[in-house]
């Protein structure tokens, strides 16, 4: 038997009737699984103390950032008045001739909007890397007509930062005062909100008592894709309809019951599998990532979210130590060992977060706080400080340059040896973390590597485009299990750009990030191997077929 909750209806049509929306459908073997930590959350109230800002539920060592990081659960709110507020500013906007928004920012100041404007079928460019083809592409696309929304919850984030140099100068050589073509959200008090002040820039600031990751229904999701042309007035009518159904003490809580679902399986099933299956929300799982991966992967423990769709080998074979999640866009009965989300998009921001709240309390940890994620931006401050000589590869093997410590390359002198050694240390509970510091626009192609590893593997694999994935489960893979492999794929850059008034260029500094997150890996003991191709081009079918070598010759 398999339980559907969250409602009495599956049809999409009955959102307008209070609690009246179905969003999980749990497996008969996943409902035996989680129905003794589910009962518990019941008897602790967890539900309602969540929905009523408890504090405390994540244990006294997470009071001091839990009780300033609860605001999420407000959202609706405290952002009402965006919804005229933009609606005028983009009518603005549109007047002018100014058709193209830009959003430059990382992690949870990206990951919402992005999936809000494909969801809602319009445009918005999201600029979330460093790679120099990458920035110099977007800065080259109708700048005449772009608006520029440079978001930082910190405004800090050097991604941020070189991104709107970047534009500022490009915005002066062509003539347009950038004060009229950039918009800035931040929060109170935040380095940016004083310089963009100084500046005189339009300034949004967004709710401080909301993190990064949670942010999705507050001016970091709001405010660029309303610029772009959602309709936020609907998405936070959605939240509204379907969170008062969160807070009930009750073991049909679709937020208590996907709380379980991702947590109460680890450490023997600690990876969640997120497919999309016909969802109507574009990119849900991307989003999903962020969350789970950095409020859950820290002390050694969490669960790895692998982005997938419907043809995923992982989607398609059962592995013991992931648990299928399908996105759907109506319920149906799940197979008994999966379980299936639907929703309108309102909902799920509002279900994974409270169910992401809900399994860190689980796994005893504070999912409000991401201690790993600096390790790797101090290792990159320091490469740029010191600017050393880059390594020589360990060798060059059909014009991609192989590196990685002596334990890995010992011995090894071709690519598909390299690939060989990197996947022996596989294990059953592994993990395979595929990284590309490439430019993602010119070269999509490499993110098909993802399905290849997994079939040749059978073991779930992870895709990020760096550095976007640093702000995601960059987290995951320096403070979850110690079970990734980790490949990161890196092109010789045939371009650079200057970053204004900054010491370093865009090349070098996606070449410090990339550098400093795998000296942190190393330093940590994953296997790290380096793969720099030196024609980008061919790069997916020579990896591709060093890929199948490694596995025929093994
Ligand atoms: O919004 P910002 O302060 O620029 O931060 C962007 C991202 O930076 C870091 O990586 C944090 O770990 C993320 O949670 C955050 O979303």
């Amino acid at each position: 038997m398999s339980s559907t909750t969250g409602g009495d209806s599956p049809d999409e049509s009955n959102v307008n009737v209070a609690g009246a929306e179905n969003v999980i459908s749990v497996g008969a073997a996943v409902a035996e699984r989680i129905s003794a930590t589910v009962a518990k959350l019941v008897e602790d109230k967890v539900a309602s103390r969540l929905a009523g800002s408890d504090h405390t539920l994540w244990g006294p060592a997470a009071e001091a950032e839990a009780i300033k990081r609860l605001g999420w659960l407000s959202s609706t709110l405290v952002s009402a008045p965006f919804v005229d507020q933009m609606a005028e500013l983009r009518a603005e906007f549109l007047d002018e001739g100014i058709t193209h928004v830009v959003l430059g920012g990382m992690g949870g100041s990206s990951l919402a909007p992005e999936v809000i404007t494909a969801t809602a079928g319009v445009e918005l460019t999201v600029l979330d890397s460093t790679e120099p083809g990458q920035v110099l592409a977007a800065l080259a696309d109708r700048l005449d007509k772009t608006i520029v929304v440079i978001s930082s919850k910190s405004g800090s984030t050097v991604e941020t930062d070189s991104q709107r140099r970047a534009y500022e100068t490009a915005f002066e050589a062509a003539g347009i005062n950038p004060i009229d073509r950039i918009i800035v959200v931040t929060d109170p008090g935040s380095p940016l909100h004083e310089s963009a002040s100084a500046a005189g820039y339009r300034i949004f600031l967004a709710d401080p008592a909301v993190g990064g990751r949670y942010s999705a229904l507050t001016a970091f999701g709001l405010v660029p894709s309303a610029l772009a042309g959602a309709n936020i007035g609907d998405l936070l009518a959605q939240t509204e309809r379907f969170q008062p159904l969160l807070s009930d003490d009750s073991p049909n809580n679709p937020g208590l019951l996907l709380g379980a679902a991702l947590a109460a399986g680890a450490p023997a099933v600690d990876k969640v599998g997120l497919i999309d299956n016909g969802s109507t929300v574009v990119g849900l799982g991307n989003w999903i990532e962020q969350l789970i991966a950095e409020s859950t992967g820290k002390q050694g423990t969490g669960v790895l979210p692998v982005v997938l769709d419907a043809e995923s080998f992982e989607a398609n074979h059962v592995l013991a130590d992931v648990l299928p999640v399908r996105l759907v866009s109506q319920l149906g009965i799940p197979a008994v060992d999966e379980i299936q989300v639907a929703g309108s998009l309102g909902a799920q921001f509002i279900l994974w977060e409270f169910a992401t709240a809900v399994a860190g309390r689980i796994l005893g940890i504070d999912p409000f706080d991401q201690p790993d994620v600096e390790s790797a931006k101090s290792a990159t401050r320091a490469l740029l400080d010191n600017r050393p000589a880059p390594t020589a590869p360990n060798f060059v093997d059909q014009g991609i340059q192989v590196r990685g410590d002596q334990k890995l390359l010992q011995g090894v002198s071709t690519l598909s040896g390299a690939l060989r050694s990197l996947l022996s240390t596989l294990t059953p509970q592994s993990y395979i973390s595929l990284q590309a510091y490439v430019n993602r626009v010119a070269h999509p192609e490499l993110a098909e590597l993802r399905d290849a590893f997994a079939t040749a593997t059978h073991r779930p694999t992870t895709f990020g485009w760096g550095p976007r994935f640093l702000h995601s489960t960059g987290q995951y893979h320096k403070g979850g299990a110690p079970t990734g492999v980790f490949l990161q794929i890196r092109s010789i850059p045939d371009v650079d750009l200057s970053i204004p008034e900054r010491p370093f260029t865009f090349g070098q500094l996606i070449t410090a990030q990339a550098d400093g997150d795998a000296s942190v890996l190393e330093s940590l003991g994953r296997p790290v191997l380096v793969l720099t191709m030196t024609d980008a081009v061919r790069g997916r079918e020579t990896l591709l077929a060093a890929l199948a070598d490694a596995y025929r010759s093994a």
